[in-house]
Protein backbone atom coordinates (compact mmCIF):
# COMPACT_ATOMS: atom_id res chain seq x y z
CA UNK A 1 0.00 0.00 0.00
CA UNK A 2 1.41 3.21 -1.11
CA UNK A 3 1.61 5.79 2.00
CA UNK A 4 0.05 8.62 0.09
CA UNK A 5 -3.09 9.32 -2.20
CA UNK A 6 -1.72 11.97 -3.93
CA UNK A 7 1.85 13.55 -4.70
CA UNK A 8 3.34 16.33 -6.61
CA UNK A 9 6.45 15.13 -7.98
CA UNK A 10 9.18 18.04 -9.03
CA UNK A 11 11.60 16.25 -11.68
CA UNK A 12 14.60 17.55 -12.40
CA UNK A 13 15.76 19.27 -15.64
CA UNK A 14 18.82 18.87 -15.14
CA UNK A 15 19.21 14.98 -14.44
CA UNK A 16 17.10 14.91 -17.92
CA UNK A 17 20.87 15.03 -19.58
CA UNK A 18 22.45 11.98 -17.50
CA UNK A 19 26.02 11.87 -18.57
CA UNK A 20 25.31 14.54 -21.58
CA UNK A 21 26.40 17.88 -22.04
CA UNK A 22 22.58 19.39 -22.81
CA UNK A 23 19.58 18.48 -23.68
CA UNK A 24 17.49 14.77 -22.92
CA UNK A 25 19.28 11.67 -23.08
CA UNK A 26 16.77 9.17 -24.14
CA UNK A 27 17.96 6.46 -22.40
CA UNK A 28 17.67 8.81 -18.97
CA UNK A 29 13.96 10.00 -19.94
CA UNK A 30 13.11 5.96 -20.63
CA UNK A 31 14.64 5.07 -16.81
CA UNK A 32 13.01 8.27 -15.06
CA UNK A 33 9.31 7.46 -16.71
CA UNK A 34 9.88 3.75 -15.89
CA UNK A 35 9.87 4.40 -12.14
CA UNK A 36 7.32 7.19 -13.00
CA UNK A 37 5.17 4.01 -14.58
CA UNK A 38 5.31 1.89 -11.61
CA UNK A 39 4.57 4.35 -9.14
CA UNK A 40 0.74 5.29 -10.98
CA UNK A 41 0.27 1.52 -11.47
CA UNK A 42 0.01 1.57 -7.36
CA UNK A 43 -2.86 3.69 -7.92
CA UNK A 44 -1.89 7.16 -6.37
CA UNK A 45 -2.75 10.45 -8.00
CA UNK A 46 0.25 11.86 -9.41
CA UNK A 47 1.18 15.48 -10.79
CA UNK A 48 4.65 16.29 -12.07
CA UNK A 49 6.70 19.64 -12.35
CA UNK A 50 9.65 19.17 -14.65
CA UNK A 51 12.43 21.87 -14.76
CA UNK A 52 14.40 23.04 -17.79
CA UNK A 53 18.10 23.59 -16.63
CA UNK A 54 19.24 20.80 -18.56
CA UNK A 55 18.21 23.45 -21.90
CA UNK A 56 18.47 27.17 -20.33
CA UNK A 57 18.57 29.34 -16.89
CA UNK A 58 17.65 32.29 -16.77
CA UNK A 59 19.69 33.05 -14.07
CA UNK A 60 22.75 32.32 -16.50
CA UNK A 61 21.13 34.16 -19.70
CA UNK A 62 20.69 37.20 -17.30
CA UNK A 63 24.94 36.55 -16.53
CA UNK A 64 25.52 36.68 -19.73
CA UNK A 65 23.78 39.98 -20.38
CA UNK A 66 20.53 39.55 -21.13
CA UNK A 67 17.41 41.44 -19.72
CA UNK A 68 16.85 38.46 -16.97
CA UNK A 69 12.42 38.45 -17.41
CA UNK A 70 13.36 38.00 -21.01
CA UNK A 71 15.94 34.49 -20.47
CA UNK A 72 13.37 34.01 -17.37
CA UNK A 73 10.64 33.37 -20.30
CA UNK A 74 13.35 31.39 -22.18
CA UNK A 75 13.63 29.24 -19.17
CA UNK A 76 9.83 28.67 -19.09
CA UNK A 77 9.75 27.35 -22.85
CA UNK A 78 12.79 24.73 -21.70
CA UNK A 79 10.02 23.67 -19.69
CA UNK A 80 7.29 22.95 -22.76
CA UNK A 81 10.20 21.24 -24.61
CA UNK A 82 10.94 18.73 -21.26
CA UNK A 83 6.88 18.65 -20.52
CA UNK A 84 6.26 17.61 -24.39
CA UNK A 85 9.03 14.97 -24.39
CA UNK A 86 7.86 13.96 -21.05
CA UNK A 87 4.26 13.44 -21.71
CA UNK A 88 5.28 11.60 -24.99
CA UNK A 89 7.51 8.97 -23.22
CA UNK A 90 5.12 8.47 -20.38
CA UNK A 91 2.19 7.51 -23.18
CA UNK A 92 4.83 5.43 -24.95
CA UNK A 93 4.93 3.51 -21.65
CA UNK A 94 1.05 2.92 -21.62
CA UNK A 95 0.42 6.33 -18.85
CA UNK A 96 -1.93 8.53 -19.80
CA UNK A 97 -0.41 12.21 -19.39
CA UNK A 98 -1.87 15.67 -20.14
CA UNK A 99 0.56 18.52 -20.02
CA UNK A 100 -0.96 21.93 -18.77
CA UNK A 101 1.12 24.95 -19.24
CA UNK A 102 1.22 28.24 -16.86
CA UNK A 103 2.04 30.11 -20.10
CA UNK A 104 -0.95 29.85 -23.22
CA UNK A 105 0.44 27.72 -25.99
CA UNK A 106 -2.98 26.28 -27.45
CA UNK A 107 -2.17 24.84 -30.49
CA UNK A 108 0.34 22.24 -28.70
CA UNK A 109 -1.06 22.13 -25.04
CA UNK A 110 -3.87 22.80 -22.74
CA UNK A 111 -3.67 26.02 -20.60
CA UNK A 112 -3.22 25.02 -16.62
CA UNK A 113 -7.22 25.43 -15.36
CA UNK A 114 -6.79 23.99 -11.81
CA UNK A 115 -10.30 22.10 -11.66
CA UNK A 116 -9.25 20.52 -14.81
CA UNK A 117 -6.33 19.38 -13.80
CA UNK A 118 -7.75 18.04 -10.49
CA UNK A 119 -10.13 16.04 -12.47
CA UNK A 120 -7.37 14.80 -14.62
CA UNK A 121 -5.53 13.31 -12.27
CA UNK A 122 -8.93 11.76 -9.90
CA UNK A 123 -9.03 10.04 -13.54
CA UNK A 124 -5.77 8.48 -13.23
CA UNK A 125 -3.87 10.87 -15.88
CA UNK A 126 -0.81 12.26 -14.81
CA UNK A 127 -0.97 15.66 -15.32
CA UNK A 128 2.54 17.76 -16.04
CA UNK A 129 2.73 21.43 -15.43
CA UNK A 130 4.74 22.97 -18.00
CA UNK A 131 6.50 26.51 -17.80
CA UNK A 132 6.92 27.01 -14.26
CA UNK A 133 4.41 29.69 -12.44
CA UNK A 134 4.04 31.29 -15.69
CA UNK A 135 6.24 34.34 -14.16
CA UNK A 136 9.81 35.47 -14.28
CA UNK A 137 12.18 35.66 -10.95
CA UNK A 138 10.56 32.60 -9.88
CA UNK A 139 11.91 28.67 -10.43
CA UNK A 140 10.49 25.94 -11.30
CA UNK A 141 10.65 24.24 -7.26
CA UNK A 142 8.33 27.16 -6.20
CA UNK A 143 6.20 25.64 -9.26
CA UNK A 144 5.70 22.52 -7.41
CA UNK A 145 5.16 24.19 -4.15
CA UNK A 146 2.50 26.07 -5.44
CA UNK A 147 0.84 23.89 -7.76
CA UNK A 148 0.95 21.33 -4.91
CA UNK A 149 -0.77 23.38 -3.03
CA UNK A 150 -3.35 23.83 -5.44
CA UNK A 151 -3.54 20.59 -5.65
CA UNK A 152 -3.91 19.62 -2.69
CA UNK A 153 -1.56 16.87 -2.19
CA UNK A 154 0.03 15.39 1.07
CA UNK A 155 3.56 15.68 0.02
CA UNK A 156 6.01 17.21 -2.84
CA UNK A 157 8.10 15.02 -3.92
CA UNK A 158 12.08 16.24 -5.05
CA UNK A 159 13.34 14.39 -7.68
CA UNK A 160 17.12 15.39 -8.16
CA UNK A 161 20.59 14.50 -9.40
CA UNK A 162 21.75 14.13 -5.30
CA UNK A 163 19.75 11.58 -2.73
CA UNK A 164 18.97 14.15 -0.12
CA UNK A 165 19.50 17.63 1.65
CA UNK A 166 23.10 18.02 3.14
CA UNK A 167 24.82 20.14 5.21
CA UNK A 168 26.20 22.11 1.94
CA UNK A 169 26.39 21.20 -1.77
CA UNK A 170 27.59 17.37 -1.45
CA UNK A 171 28.91 18.08 -5.28
CA UNK A 172 31.41 20.92 -4.22
CA UNK A 173 31.68 19.60 -0.60
CA UNK A 174 33.14 15.57 0.36
CA UNK A 175 32.27 16.22 3.49
CA UNK A 176 29.27 17.51 3.46
CA UNK A 177 27.01 15.20 5.64
CA UNK A 178 23.15 14.31 5.14
CA UNK A 179 19.72 14.86 7.20
CA UNK A 180 17.32 12.13 6.98
CA UNK A 181 14.97 15.14 8.61
CA UNK A 182 14.85 18.82 8.01
CA UNK A 183 12.37 21.45 9.41
CA UNK A 184 11.65 23.92 6.96
CA UNK A 185 13.10 27.30 9.17
CA UNK A 186 16.36 25.39 9.75
CA UNK A 187 16.64 24.78 5.68
CA UNK A 188 15.90 28.67 5.28
CA UNK A 189 18.07 29.63 8.07
CA UNK A 190 20.91 27.66 6.45
CA UNK A 191 20.18 28.78 3.04
CA UNK A 192 20.65 25.37 1.77
CA UNK A 193 20.81 25.81 -1.80
CA UNK A 194 18.95 22.24 -2.61
CA UNK A 195 15.82 24.21 -3.38
CA UNK A 196 15.00 28.15 -3.16
CA UNK A 197 13.88 29.74 0.22
CA UNK A 198 10.40 31.03 -2.26
CA UNK A 199 9.45 27.07 -2.08
CA UNK A 200 10.11 26.01 1.23
CA UNK A 201 8.45 29.18 2.61
CA UNK A 202 5.60 28.42 0.90
CA UNK A 203 5.43 24.85 1.06
CA UNK A 204 5.91 25.78 4.97
CA UNK A 205 3.34 28.04 5.43
CA UNK A 206 0.61 25.49 3.85
CA UNK A 207 2.13 22.59 6.07
CA UNK A 208 2.85 20.65 3.11
CA UNK A 209 6.23 18.48 3.59
CA UNK A 210 8.88 17.69 0.84
CA UNK A 211 10.85 14.84 0.37
CA UNK A 212 14.05 15.07 -1.59
CA UNK A 213 15.45 12.04 -3.38
CA UNK A 214 17.88 11.00 -6.31
CA UNK A 215 15.66 10.64 -8.96
CA UNK A 216 19.29 8.66 -10.62
CA UNK A 217 18.64 6.13 -8.03
CA UNK A 218 16.81 3.20 -8.84
CA UNK A 219 13.78 2.21 -7.19
CA UNK A 220 13.84 5.25 -4.76
CA UNK A 221 10.53 6.59 -6.27
CA UNK A 222 8.64 3.74 -5.46
CA UNK A 223 10.35 3.31 -2.02
CA UNK A 224 9.65 7.32 -1.33
CA UNK A 225 5.86 6.61 -2.50
CA UNK A 226 5.96 3.74 -0.50
CA UNK A 227 6.74 5.52 2.63
CA UNK A 228 10.05 3.57 3.29
CA UNK A 229 13.51 4.92 4.33
CA UNK A 230 14.72 7.42 1.67
CA UNK A 231 16.16 10.99 0.79
CA UNK A 232 15.72 13.81 3.22
CA UNK A 233 12.16 14.92 4.48
CA UNK A 234 11.39 18.19 5.14
CA UNK A 235 8.97 19.00 7.53
CA UNK A 236 7.21 22.43 9.71
N1 LIG B 1 22.73 21.55 0.88
C1 LIG B 1 22.53 20.88 -0.26
N2 LIG B 1 22.08 19.61 -0.23
C2 LIG B 1 21.86 18.93 -1.38
N3 LIG B 1 22.08 19.45 -2.61
C3 LIG B 1 22.52 20.72 -2.69
C4 LIG B 1 22.77 21.49 -1.52
N4 LIG B 1 23.19 22.72 -1.92
C5 LIG B 1 23.20 22.73 -3.26
N5 LIG B 1 22.81 21.53 -3.73
C6 LIG B 1 22.72 21.22 -5.18
O1 LIG B 1 21.38 21.46 -5.57
C7 LIG B 1 21.13 20.67 -6.73
C8 LIG B 1 19.64 20.50 -6.92
O2 LIG B 1 19.01 21.73 -7.18
P1 LIG B 1 18.82 22.39 -8.63
O3 LIG B 1 17.65 23.31 -8.51
O4 LIG B 1 20.09 22.98 -9.12
O5 LIG B 1 18.57 21.21 -9.58
P2 LIG B 1 17.27 20.46 -9.96
O6 LIG B 1 16.09 21.00 -9.26
O7 LIG B 1 17.63 19.03 -9.70
O8 LIG B 1 17.25 20.73 -11.53
P3 LIG B 1 16.32 21.69 -12.43
O9 LIG B 1 16.40 23.08 -11.89
O10 LIG B 1 16.92 21.55 -13.76
O11 LIG B 1 14.95 21.12 -12.34
C9 LIG B 1 21.83 19.35 -6.41
O12 LIG B 1 22.20 18.69 -7.59
C10 LIG B 1 23.02 19.76 -5.56
O13 LIG B 1 24.23 19.74 -6.29
O1 LIG C 1 8.10 29.92 -12.49
C1 LIG C 1 9.16 29.91 -13.15
C2 LIG C 1 9.85 28.72 -13.42
C3 LIG C 1 10.99 28.76 -14.18
N1 LIG C 1 11.45 29.94 -14.67
C4 LIG C 1 12.64 29.97 -15.55
O2 LIG C 1 12.87 28.68 -16.13
C5 LIG C 1 14.20 28.23 -15.83
C6 LIG C 1 14.21 26.74 -15.68
O3 LIG C 1 13.60 26.36 -14.45
P1 LIG C 1 14.42 25.61 -13.29
O4 LIG C 1 13.59 25.72 -12.07
O5 LIG C 1 15.75 26.33 -13.12
O6 LIG C 1 14.61 24.23 -13.76
C7 LIG C 1 14.58 29.00 -14.57
O7 LIG C 1 15.99 29.11 -14.44
C8 LIG C 1 13.93 30.35 -14.83
O8 LIG C 1 14.73 31.07 -15.73
C9 LIG C 1 10.79 31.10 -14.38
O9 LIG C 1 11.22 32.20 -14.80
N2 LIG C 1 9.64 31.06 -13.64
Amino acid sequence: MPAYKKVLLKLSGEALMGDDSYGINPGTIDAMVADVAEVVQTGIQLAIVIGGGNIFRGVAGGAAGMDRATADYMGMLATMMNALALQDALRQKGVEARVQSALRMDQVVEPYIRPKAIRHMEEGKVVIFAAGTGNPFFTTDTAAALRGAEMGVEVVLKATKVDGIYTSDPKKDPTATRYDTITFDEAIIKNLQVMDATAFALCRDRKLPIKVFSILKPGALKRVVMGDSEGTLVHV
